[in-house]
């Protein structure tokens, strides 16, 4: 396993002259029903810090004003509205599918809609609820959609869709069920695992205590899929790699004269720490 370092970070790019939103990715978070509005409006948010040209949220319609509250610069589909939903889709570079979706039926038939209308060239990044939802649809899990497909399960929920024990979350056995999969495999926790296919697993060797603060998770989501947009088309994983180690990266700055760090906080710092690590 190989302990990323702030080499990775060569991948955020300076921004050619000549260019405009376009070519920044156009993103679409999905998730928070009303009890969990905040997870999609941090991933959401994230993502427009994170330099993501375009970014649309399809949520609950209850989480319509404190979107444009705190981030005016996404756009707003009502996430039971499966036609709007699925025309935005079709635009997507990046897709996040799962901070506070919730479990029930409705969560269920978005998740369909959704691995119905992906692209094989779209990534698609996949938390929270919709991996717990996955683990219980034995029969969606064993239909995942042909697209990139990034998941982003903490060790519980790694724990359910794998069916490996905590305890018992080694490489050899995660690496299994990652393959088994076909997808990347982001197994978060204090020093976060990354698994790609037929990549060498890597460490993030950063991040601490002070991250443990509900929204982390759902944060990185928007990261993640704004960094997809922007740096992948070299070297995906390298992108990847880069989303995980930023995250945590201005967690530990942040951290020096805090003794939590919120989720918003690191949002907050995204614009200034691209800055100054642009090459
Ligand atoms: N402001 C919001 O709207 C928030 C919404 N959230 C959403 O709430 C939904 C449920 O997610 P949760 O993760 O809270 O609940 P889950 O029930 O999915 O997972 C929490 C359970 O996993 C256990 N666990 C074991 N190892 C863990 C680890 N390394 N990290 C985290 N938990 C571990 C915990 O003890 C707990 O029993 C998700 O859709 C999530 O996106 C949460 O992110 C919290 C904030
Ligand atoms: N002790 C810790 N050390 C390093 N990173 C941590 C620690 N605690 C939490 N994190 C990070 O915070 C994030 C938590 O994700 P998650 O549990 O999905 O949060 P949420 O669902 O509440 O948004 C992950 O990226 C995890 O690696
Ligand atoms: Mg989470």
């Amino acid at each position: 396993m190989k302990n990323l370092t702030s080499e990775i970070l060569t991948v955020i790019n300076k921004r050619p002259v000549d260019s405009f939103k376009g070519n920044y990715g156009h993103i679409v978070t999905v998730g928070g029903t009303k009890q969990y509005g905040g997870a999609i409006l941090m991933s959401t948010s994230a993502a427009v810090h994170a330099g993501a040209g375009l970014v649309t949220c399809a949520t609950a319609p209850e989480n319509l004003t404190a979107l444009h509250a705190v981030v005016p610069e996404a756009m707003f589909v009502d996430f039971t509205d499966e036609r709007t939903v699925n025309s935005v889709l079709a635009g997507a570079d990046a897709i996040v599918i799962g901070p506070g979706l919730g479990t029930d039926q409705t969560s269920l038939s978005i998740i369909r809609s959704v691995f119905a209308n992906v692209k094989p060239e779209q990534y698609l990044i996949i938390d929270g609820s919709a991996i717990t939802l996955l683990a219980q649809e034995k029969e969606l899990q064993d239909n995942l959609p042909d697209t990139h497909i990034i998941f982003t399960p903490h060790e519980m929920e790694w724990q359910r869709l794998s069916g490996i024990k905590i305890a018992d979350q080694s490489e050899e056995n995660n690496r299994q069920k990652q393959e088994k999969l076909g997808a990347t495999v982001v197994l978060k926790k204090h020093h976060t695992e990354i698994y790609s296919p037929k990549q060498e697993t890597t460490r993030l060797p950063i991040g601490g205590p002070y991250m443990s603060t509900g929204g982390m998770g759902d944060t990185l989501t928007g990261i993640i899929a704004a960094f997809m947009g922007q740096f992948a088309s070299e070297d995906p994983k390298a992108a990847l790699d880069a989303a995980l180690y930023t995250h945590s990266a201005i967690a530990d700055q942040l951290a020096k004269n805090a003794y939590v760090v919120l989720p918003t906080d690191i949002i907050d710092q995204l614009q200034r720490f691209m800055k100054e690590n642009s090459k």
